[in-house]
C-alpha cells in the first residue's frame, strides 16, 4: 500500500458519537463497540474523553487493556487535568494517542474562552508540550476550523508542529463549510504543513455535508478522516465512517490509489452492533447501513436486478457484510419478482395462474403496506385450490355494528353474468352476513365451524377465515376459505367459497348420474 495515499480512519463512534442525544452506553457496550471496530479494521478509535466523568475514564481504560491493534485515543481540553486524565487512560494501550483541542475562530475565541488569540497559541502549545510527556503520538485540533482564519490557523498549526503534535486535526465543528472551500482549507494548510505533519479533517453533518467535505478535503491532501458508525454524532452527526469508505473504494476510478485499511464486510455488523445498543437506528433510506440501501422496490428495478445487478446497483450488499440485496414486494412490483419470488418460495405456477395470482397480489398490495412470504403462500393456495366461481362476491356494505343497533349486511353478488344485490338484518354482522348470501344465493346454509387466523405480521396483517356449512343435510359439512386484510370480507368470501364448492360437488354428481343413466 502506498503510505502517501492511505487514509487513516479516526473512529469517533464511542467519543463524538457518544455526544449524540441518548447514545450513551456502558463501559461493557463500549468494549464491545471498541472490539467491533478494531476487527472493522480502523487504525484509530477516539474511545472517550477522560475527564468528563469516571465512567468515561474507566471505559477508556478498558478498552486500552482490551483492544491492541487500533490505536487508542482519548480527547482532551487544552488543560492539564484533562490531559492528565487521557494520559493515563490511555497508558496501557499498546499503541496509544492524546487528542488535544482548542477553538480558533473568533466567536468561539471572543465569547467562550474568553481568550485572545495569543494566549490561545500559548494553551495549545503548554498543551501538546505536556501531552508529549505521555505518549509520542500527539493529536491537536482548531476547533470550528470550518470558521476560522485560515492564516491563524497557520500560525497556531505551525506553533504546535514545534511542540510535537503528530497529526492536526481541522475541525468542521458547526458542519457550516461546502465541499469546494472545506478542499480549499485543506488544500492551503496541506501546502503549508508539509510533510511535518498529518493533516485530518472532522467533518459535521449540519448541511448533510459531512461526506462530500472529507471526501473534498481527501483529494486536497487531508490523510485521516475522522469519523462515526452510521454517522452518529452531535446535533446532524458525524461523517459516516461507511460512505466515505465505500465512496473511495467504489469510485476507485476517481479516488485511484488512495486505500484504508477497513475490512469492508465488517461494515454492516458493525452497524448493526451500534444501533442495537445506542438505539438509534439509521433512516431507512441512509446510505451503504439502512435498511433500504440494498432493496428494490418497483417493478423495473426489479426486473433489471434480476436479470443483473449492476442496472440498478453500484455496490453489492455482500461486500459490506450483508446476505444479499432484498427484492420487496410491494405495489409497485411486477410480474418478473413477483415470479421470481414465488419460485423461491417453492412454487411453479403456469403462466395464467401467475397472472391471476399476480392480479389479486396487486389488489392485496393497494391496501397492505408490507407483503410476507406468508401473504403470498396464502395467495397461491387459493389461486391453485380454486373452485369454479358460480357465485361471485362484488360488493359487501355492512352497517351499524353499534350496541342495540341493527346490524345488517348489504352485498352485491355476480351469478351467470348478472349482478344482484339485496341486504338483510341479523343477530350479528356475521348473521347477517350470511342471511343476506343465502338470500342472494337461493340457499340455506347452516354454520358449524367458524376459524379466523392472521396470515401473517403486523396490524393490518391479512384475515384467513375458514368456514364450515351444510346446504344440505343429507350430505356432508363443506369448507370454504376467505382472505382478506378485511376479517368481516374474509367471512363473507369464505362462505361463498364453501357455497361455490357445494355447487361444484352438485354439479359433478349430477354429470356422474347423467352419464351412469347414459350406461357410461
Ligand atoms: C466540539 C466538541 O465536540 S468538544 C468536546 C465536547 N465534549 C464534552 O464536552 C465532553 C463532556 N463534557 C463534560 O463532561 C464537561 O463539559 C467537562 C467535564 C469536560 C467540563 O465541565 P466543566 O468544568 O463543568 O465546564 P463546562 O463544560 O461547563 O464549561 C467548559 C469550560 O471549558 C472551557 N473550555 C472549552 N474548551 C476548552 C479547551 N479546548 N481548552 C480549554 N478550556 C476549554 C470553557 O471555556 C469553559 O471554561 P470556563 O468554566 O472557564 O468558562
Ligand atoms: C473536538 C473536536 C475534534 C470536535 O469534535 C469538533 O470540533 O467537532
Ligand atoms: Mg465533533
Amino acid at each position: 500500500m502506498s503510505t502517501d495515499n492511505k487514509i487513516i480512519i479516526f473512529d469517533t463512534t464511542l467519543r463524538d458519537g457518544e455526544q449524540s442525544p441518548g447514545a450513551s452506553m456502558n463501559t461493557e457496550e463500549k468494549i464491545q463497540i471498541a472490539l467491533q471496530l478494531q476487527k472493522l479494521g480502523v487504525d484509530v478509535i477516539e474511545a472517550g474523553f477522560a475527564a468528563a466523568s469516571p465512567g468515561d475514564f474507566d471505559a477508556i481504560s478498558r478498552i486500552a487493556e482490551a483492544v491492541t491493534k487500533s490505536r487508542i485515543c482519548s480527547l482532551a481540553r487544552a488543560l492539564e487535568k484533562d490531559i492528565k486524565a487521557a494520559g493515563e487512560a490511555v497508558s496501557k494501550a499498546k499503541m496509544n494517542r492524546i487528542h488535544t483541542f482548542i477553538a480558533t475562530s473568533p466567536i468561539h475565541m471572543e465569547y467562550k474562552l474568553k481568550m485572545t488569540p495569543d494566549q490561545v497559541i500559548k494553551k495549545a502549545v503548554e498543551a501538546v508540550q505536556y501531552a508529549k510527556t505521555f505518549c509520542e503520538d500527539v493529536e491537536f485540533s482548531c476547533e470550528d476550523a470550518g470558521r476560522s482564519e485560515v492564516s491563524f490557523m497557520k500560525e497556531v498549526l505551525d506553533a504546535v508542529i514545534n511542540a510535537g503534535a503528530t497529526t492536526l486535526n481541522i475541525p468542521d465543528t458547526v458542519g457550516y463549510r461546502l465541499p469546494t472551500e472545506m478542499g480549499a482549507i485543506i488544500k492551503s494548510l496541506h501546502d503549508f504543513v508539509g510533510d511535518r505533519a498529518i493533516i485530518s479533517v472532522h467533518n459535521h453533518n449540519d448541511l448533510g455535508l459531512a461526506v462530500a467535505n472529507s471526501l473534498a478535503c481527501i483529494e486536497n491532501g487531508a490523510r485521516q478522516v475522522e469519523c462515526t458508525i452510521n454517522g452518529l454524532g452531535e446535533r446532524a452527526g458525524n461523517a459516516a465512517l461507511e460512505e466515505i469508505v465505500m465512496a473511495l473504494r467504489t469510485r476507485k476510478d476517481h479516488f485511484s490509489g488512495y486505500e484504508t485499511n477497513i475490512n469492508i464486510k465488517e461494515i454492516y455488523p458493525t452497524s448493526k452492533l451500534v444501533s442495537s445498543i445506542t438505539g438509534i437506528e439509521p433512516q431507512p433510506n441512509k446510505a451503504i447501513v439502512g435498511k433500504n440501501a440494498f432493496s428494490h422496490e418497483s417493478g423495473i428495478h426489479q426486473d433489471g436486478v434480476l436479470k443483473h445487478t449492476q442496472t440498478y446497483e453500484i455496490m453489492s450488499a455482500k461486500d459490506i457484510g450483508l446476505d444479499k440485496n432484498s427484492i420487496v414486494l410491494g405495489k409497485h412490483s411486477g410480474r418478473h419478482a413477483f415470479k421470481d419470488k414465488l419460485n423461491s418460495l417453492g412454487y411453479e405456477l403456469k403462466d395464467e395462474e401467475i397472472n391471476e395470482a399476480f392480479e389479486r397480489f396487486k389488489i392485496l398490495a393497494d391496501q397492505k403496506k408490507d407483503i410476507f412470504d406468508d401473504d403470498l403462500r396464502a395467495l397461491v393456495a387459493d389461486e391453485i385450490t380454486k373452485i369454479p366461481q358460480v357465485f361471485e362476491l362484488v360488493r359487501l356494505q355492512l352497517s351499524d355494528c353499534s350496541p342495540g343497533g341493527l346490524p345488517s349486511a348489504a352485498v352485491t353478488i355476480s351469478h351467470e353474468g348478472k349482478e344482484i344485490t339485496d341486504a338483510a338484518i341479523g343477530n350479528g354482522t356475521m348473521d347477517a352476513i350470511f342471511k343476506v348470501i343465502d338470500r342472494v344465493c337461493g340457499v340455506s346454509g347452516e354454520l358449524r365451524d367458524y376459524k379466523v387466523d392472521a396470515v401473517s405480521q403486523g396490524k393490518d396483517a391479512m384475515a384467513r377465515v375458514l368456514v364450515k356449512v351444510v346446504f344440505d343435510e343429507s350430505k356432508p359439512a363443506i369448507m370454504g376459505h376467505g382472505l382478506s386484510v378485511d376479517t368481516m370480507l374474509a367471512t363473507a368470501k369464505a362462505y361463498i367459497g364453501a357455497l361455490n364448492s357445494y355447487m361444484s360437488m352438485r354439479e359433478r354428481l349430477r354429470t356422474i348420474k347423467n352419464h351412469t343413466s347414459e350406461g357410461i
